[in-house]
């Protein structure tokens, strides 16, 4: 039987507009990804955008990282999985009262619903901008607090740097996702990124999906660097 987390890469669309996002995405194989559609090209293009995408057959991550009262959020949420995209994320950081409302709006969706994921601490955060905004525990002990109050709302996973991936895993349990952006293949630039991993390294880690931007929309091919990384991390 398929896996239901195959394909776990995530290719993210970080484009300005329509057109260079459909052109990446016209290179790419719904069997070998899926897309995730973030803040700047949402702007721009909108729920047009993303309707397109589910008729190439590719089923998208809306990585809007909603943040506002529950009330605002949770309709956000809902007007997400009324558009049929597969993940959906919140700021862990919104709070536990944020968070509950957003998955109790989504039982009405039922099985098909969205997954709901939260944020917890970016990737590109150090402990050094963590005490910039007055918290001074280590990353990893944020990231811990955060998936904690994430799994006791009754969410499906936290967005996390895949180097924390192995203490989450322990923590909260195999059911619970890891989302991972900050994924870097060896040949690949660090870019604004802090806390990177291989793809190899990050599967082996405890990472249920990878979230991957420019080593793959960058690339010259960038279908050939996809299957690059399918051939590098085999059968994980
Ligand atoms: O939620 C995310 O996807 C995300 C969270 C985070 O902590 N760090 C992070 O880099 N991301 C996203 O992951 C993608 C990484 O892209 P690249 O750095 O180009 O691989 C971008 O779309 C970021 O917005």
């Amino acid at each position: 039987m398929k896996n239901p987390d195959n394909p776990r890469i995530i290719v993210a669309l970080d484009f300005p507009s329509e057109r260079p996002a459909l052109a990446l995405v016209d290179q790419l194989d719904p069997a070998k990804c899926r897309l995730k559609v973030g803040k700047e090209l949402f702007t721009r293009s909108g729920p047009e955008l993303v309707r397109k995408l589910h008729g190439r057959g590719f089923e998208v991550f809306l990585d809007l990282k909603f943040h506002d009262i529950p009330n605002t959020t949770s309709a956000a949420v809902a007007a997400a999985a009324d558009l049929g995209v597969w993940m959906v994320n919140v700021h862990a950081s919104g709070g536990e009262k944020m968070m509950t409302a957003c998955r109790d709006r989504l039982e009405a969706f039922g099985k098909g619903r969205p997954l709901l994921i939260a944020v917890t601490v970016l990737t590109s955060m150090d402990s050094k901008d963590l005490a910039g905004i007055g918290i001074t525990d280590s990353p990893e002990a944020q990231v811990s607090r955060l998936a904690t109050l994430t799994r006791n709302c009754g969410l499906d996973g936290v967005v996390c740097s895949a180097q924390e991936a192995p203490a989450l895993k322990a923590e909260q349990g195999a059911d619970f996702k890891l989302i991972t952006p900050g994924i870097r293949p060896l040949s690949a630039d660090k870019g604004d990124q802090q806390r990177i991993m291989t793809p190899t390294d990050a599967l082996k880690a405890g990472s249920d999906y990878l979230v991957i931007g420019r080593p793959i929309t960058q690339a010259t091919d960038p279908l050939a660097a996809l299957e690059a990384i399918h051939g590098e991390v085999g059968s994980l």
